[in-house]
C-alpha cells in the first residue's frame, strides 16, 4: 500500500510516520528544502514512541521517498493526504492537481483544521476532510467529513493503521474537536490578556485537574458522575443556571494585536524555552504512551483502539515452536545506562506464558469457570543486553505437562538471532475455589498435551535444568 503525503510539515510528517510504521510505502512532496530533515526528525521520535504502545511488533517499516513534484508522489497511491498550510486558495490549487493526477480509486483526505468539505470541493475537487491530531503517529482520532462512501473507505483504512475515525453527521466549520479547543483557547487568551493568569498557570489548571479526566471519560461521562447518584439530570439542574452567568467570553474574541502575541509568546518562552521543541515532543510522547498503555488495560478511550489494533498484528512463526512474544523494547524499559532493566526480562517471560495460555484456551472464560494457572517458579538467565527500540522474539517449548504441573521454556531472541535470555517457568493448574492443584481437562488439556508431545521430540534446551 502506498500513501502520498502532500505537505510534510508538523502534520504531514506525522502522517508519514503513521503510515510508514504501519508498513505502508510513503511518498512525500513538499517544496521546502528542509522537508527531508524535518520529516527525518519527526520519524526518529515516532520510531521510539509508536511501537512502545504495543505488546506486539508493528509490520516491517515501509519505504520513504521524497519527490520534487506532486505527480510522481501521488502516482499509484492508495491514500493521498494533503497537509499544506491552512489557506483556502492554496488548498484549492493543490486539490485541483491531486484530483487530476491521483488514481481514481485513491482516498483523498485533507488535514484541514477548519474548512468544510463543501469549501474544499467548491471547484470540483474530489476530497474529504480527514482531520488528525498532533502527534498524528500516536493520537488515534481522525475526524472524517464529506461524501459518505469516500468516508467509509477512509475509515476502514484508518482502523488498519491503528487510528480512530470519527465520521461527522454534518459538516460544520472546525468540525467537532477544534470547536471545543477553540473555546478553551479563546478563554485562555482572555485570561492572559486580562492579567488573570500566566500561560504556565493556565497549563497547570488543565493538567492538574480536568485534563487528566478528559483522556479517559471525556466531558459528558465525567459530568454525569459529577451529578452524583442522580446523574446527568441533577448535574444539569445544579449547573444549568451558570450558563446565564458570566463564566465565558467565547464569541467575544480578544483583538489579535502584536502586543498580545508578544505577551503570550514571552510567557511561553519563560515557561518552556529551556527545552527544544524536539525534546518537548519526546517528553509529550513518553507521557502519552504511558497514559495510553494504562487505558489499554481497561480498554478505555484510546486504549480500546490500541488494544483492538494490537489483536490484528500477526505473530511470526518459528520452526516447530510457537512464537509467544514479538515486540519492540519501549524506551521506558531501560535503566540509566540505556540497557533493558532486569525485571523486564521476567515481564517478557510472563507475556510469553500469558500468550501460551491463550493458545491452549486458558482465557477469561476458563477463569470464569474457576480454573487457572499460578506460577510456582521462574529461573531466568540473562545472556545478552537488550536496548530500547530493539525487536525481540520469544519461542516457547513445553518441557513438562503432567497432572496439574506444566513447565515452559521461553527463549528470548534479539532480531539477529542472538539468544538474549531464557526463562524456565513452572506452573500449577489450580481450582480457584479450593486453591489446590487440579489437572486441566477437556479441550484445553488436549491442546496442551498436543504441544507437549510435539515438543518432547525436540532436543532438551541448553541451560534448562533436568
Ligand atoms: N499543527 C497542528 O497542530 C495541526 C494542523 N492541522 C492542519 O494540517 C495542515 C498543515 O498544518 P501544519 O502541518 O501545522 O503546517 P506546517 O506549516 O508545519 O506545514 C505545512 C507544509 O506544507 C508545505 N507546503 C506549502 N505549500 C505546499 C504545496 N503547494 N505543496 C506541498 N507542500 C506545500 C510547507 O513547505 C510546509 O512544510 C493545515 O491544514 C492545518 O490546519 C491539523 C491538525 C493539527
Ligand atoms: C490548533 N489547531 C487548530 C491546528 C489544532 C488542530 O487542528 C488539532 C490539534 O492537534 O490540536
Amino acid at each position: 500500500m502506498k500513501a502520498a503525503i502532500i505537505g510534510g510539515g508538523v502534520i504531514g510528517g506525522g502522517w508519514a510516520a503513521r503510515f510508514l510504521l504501519n508498513g505502508w510505502d510513503v511518498a512525500v512532496f513538499d517544496p521546502d528544502p528542509e522537508a527531508a530533515r524535518k520529516i527525518g526528525e519527526v520519524l526518529d521520535n515516532a520510531r521510539r514512541a509508536l511501537p512502545a504502545l504495543y505488546d506486539r511488533a508493528l509490520p516491517a517499516e515501509g519505504t520513504l521517498r521524497l519527490h520534487d513534484s506532486l505527480a510522481p508522489a501521488v502516482a499509484d497511491a492508495d491514500w493521498v493526504q494533503e497537509s499544506v498550510p491552512e489557506r483556502l486558495e492554496l488548498k484549492h490549487k493543490v486539490h485541483a492537481d491531486i484530483s487530476r493526477l491521483a488514481p481514481a480509486q485513491a482516498v483523498i483526505g485533507s488535514s484541514t483544521s477548519g474548512f468544510k468539505p463543501s469549501e474544499l470541493t467548491a471547484q470540483g475537487a474530489r476530497v474529504i476532510v480527514a482531520h488528525p491530531f498532533n502527534p498524528v503517529y500516536l493520537l488515534p482520532l481522525v475526524e472524517l467529513v464529506g461524501a459518505a462512501d469516500h468516508c467509509a473507505r477512509a475509515a476502514g483504512i484508518l482502523r488498519g493503521v491503528g487510528m480512530y475515525p470519527l465520521t461527522l453527521r454534518k459538516e460544520i466549520d472546525a468540525h467537532i474537536a477544534d470547536r471545543l479547543l477553540e473555546a478553551v483557547w479563546r478563554e485562555s487568551l482572555w485570561l492572559v490578556k486580562d492579567g488573570i493568569a500566566t500561560t504556565a498557570e493556565i497549563d497547570e489548571a488543565i493538567r492538574m485537574g480536568f485534563g487528566l479526566r478528559w483522556a479517559q471519560m471525556g466531558l459528558f461521562e465525567t459530568y454525569r458522575i459529577a451529578g452524583g447518584e442522580a446523574g446527568m439530570a441533577h448535574f444539569m439542574a445544579q449547573f444549568g443556571p451558570a450558563l446565564e452567568w458570566p463564566w465565558t467570553k467565547l464569541m467575544d474574541v480578544p483583538e489579535f494585536t502584536p502586543e498580545l502575541v508578544e505577551l503570550i509568546a514571552g510567557q511561553s518562552d519563560a515557561q518552556s524555552g529551556h527545552m527544544s521543541i524536539r525534546a518537548l515532543e519526546r517528553l509529550r510522547d513518553d507521557n502519552l504512551v504511558g497514559m495510553m498503555r494504562v487505558l489499554k488495560k481497561t480498554g478505555t478511550g484510546a486504549g480500546g483502539t490500541i488494544g483492538a489494533h494490537e489483536t490484528t498484528l500477526d505473530l511470526p512463526s518459528d520452526d516447530g515452536l510457537p512464537v509467544t512474544v514479538h515486540r519492540v523494547i519501549p524506551s521506558g524499559w531501560t535503566d540509566r545506562n540505556g540497557r533493558m532493566n532486569e525485571a523486564r526480562y521476567l515481564e517478557i517471560g510472563a507475556q510469553a506464558t500469558e500468550r501460551f495460555m491463550e493458545m491452549i484456551g486458558c482465557d477469561a472464560a476458563h477463569a470464569a469457570k474457576g480454573g487457572g494457572y499460578v506460577t510456582q517458579e521462574d529461573s531466568l538467565r540473562y545472556l545478552a543486553e537488550l536496548h530500547a527500540g530493539e525487536t525481540v522474539r520469544v519461542n516457547s517449548q513445553v518441557l513438562l505437562a503432567e497432572d496439574s504441573e506444566t513447565r515452559l521454556f521461553h527463549r528470548v531472541f534479539k532480531a539477529d538471532g542472538t539468544l538474549a535470555a531464557t526463562v524456565d517457568t513452572v506452573l500449577l493448574h489450580v481450582d480457584m475455589a479450593t486453591r489446590r492443584g487440579a489437572p486441566p481437562d477437556g479441550p484445553m488439556a488436549a491442546r496442551l498435551h498436543e504441544f507437549a508431545r510435539a515438543h518432547a521430540q525436540m532436543p532438551w534446551p541448553e541451560g534448562a535444568r533436568r
